[in-house]
């Protein structure tokens, strides 16, 4: 990758932080995966636009694997960077970190992988990469 597009992937590295509620946990007191979800679609694609500057859509989801429980009461960290760029699409890694309230260190417990394409007004793919108007 050409040290223009390193940079962009740096500085569009997104970072959102939430606190576990009870509105957005399931019946064991975990955070519900469609919510964990819905947060990472929504991280990935600021992460996307911030990278193109350009409209984008989700064109696919890859492998979503939940390795640790988020219980209730926790705080979480979603970190979204791009790490493939084609021509019209690019590849962005979402990790959900889960920390407690009251304790220093993080684990580890979601990541996902959601693929993005760059569309015109016609809702056509155009290049991703950003170009100065
Ligand atoms: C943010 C939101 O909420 S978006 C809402 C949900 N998403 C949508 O509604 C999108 C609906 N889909 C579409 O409109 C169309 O499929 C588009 C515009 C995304 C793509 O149109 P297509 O004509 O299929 O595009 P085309 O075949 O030229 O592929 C475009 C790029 O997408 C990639 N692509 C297409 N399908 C897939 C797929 N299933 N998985 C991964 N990449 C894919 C291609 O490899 C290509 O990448 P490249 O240019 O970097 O090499």
């Amino acid at each position: 990758m050409d040290t223009d597009t390193l940079a962009r992937i740096e500085s569009s590295e997104t970072h959102i932080f939430k606190a576990v509620f009870p509105n957005t946990t399931n019946h064991y007191d975990t955070l519900f995966g469609g919510t964990a979800l819905q947060l990472m679609d929504e991280a990935s694609f600021i992460c996307a636009t911030r990278f193109s500057r350009k409209k984008v859509v989700t064109v696919s989801t890859d492998k979503i694997d939940f390795t640790e429980p988020i219980p209730q009461g926790t705080l979480i960290e979603l970190v979204a960077k791009v790490i493939t760029v084609g021509n019209t699409s690019c590849v962005v890694q979402v990790d959900i970190f889960r920390e407690n309230m009251y304790k220093d260190g993080r684990k580890k417990a979601v990541t996902g992988f959601f693929t993005f394409v760059a569309i015109d007004d016609e809702k056509k793919p155009v290049k991703i990469m950003y170009s100065t108007p």
